[in-house]
């Protein structure tokens, strides 16, 4: 199974949604990162010009892959498992209506299963797992990654 190698993974946020503030977008995204980089040895760094192992963009409909988006609902965002190039790359349907809260998609929810995929881990069939394949909003206070993915993780990169 695909992983990364260096223990640490660098980040690029290209284009940011506009439903959000950028700070909001990066603090998100960072709290992301962190439910890994607490339980596996490997730190994420943001850049902010230049190619970023871990390249993420917001766009609606078609945004430069193969995988054009849906509009509302039904994919919400897809990323790519670790390697060179388009590896480990990780885009948000733009269509969608991201938020922080309980309302609409949570995009901590999103971003923390998208960078599952991200760092190398496929759907789970445990339904209290992050990567199970549907969204489902649980609270987000003093989240940590569930059981049956943190032992993923720690799997691949442990
Ligand atoms: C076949 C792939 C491209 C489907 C895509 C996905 O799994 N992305 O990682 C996706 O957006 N799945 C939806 C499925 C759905 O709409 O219910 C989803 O919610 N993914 C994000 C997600 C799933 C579980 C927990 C948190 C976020
Ligand atoms: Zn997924």
């Amino acid at each position: 199974k695909p992983r990364w190698k260096q223990s640490v993974v660098t980040y690029r946020i290209t284009e940011y949604t506009t439903q959000l503030s950028q700070r909001e977008v990066d603090s998100t995204i960072a709290k992301a990162f962190q439910l890994y980089s607490d339980v596996i040895p490997v730190d994420f760094k943001q850049i902010f010009s230049g190619t970023a192992d871990i390249m993420i963009l917001f766009k609606g409909g078609d945004h430069g892959d193969f995988y054009p988006f849906d509009g509302p609902n039904g994919v919400l965002a897809h990323a790519n498992s670790p390697g060179p190039e388009q590896g480990g790359d990780t885009h948000f349907d733009d269509d969608e209506k991201w938020s922080l809260s309980s309302h609409n998609i949570n995009l901590l929810l999103v971003a923390a299963h998208e960078f599952g995929h991200a760092l190398g881990l496929d759907h789970s069939r445990d339904s209290s797992a992050l990567m199970y394949p549907t969204y489902r909003y649980v609270s987000t206070n003093a989240y940590t990654l569930p059981r049956d993915d943190r032992l993923g993780v720690q799997a691949l990169y442990g």
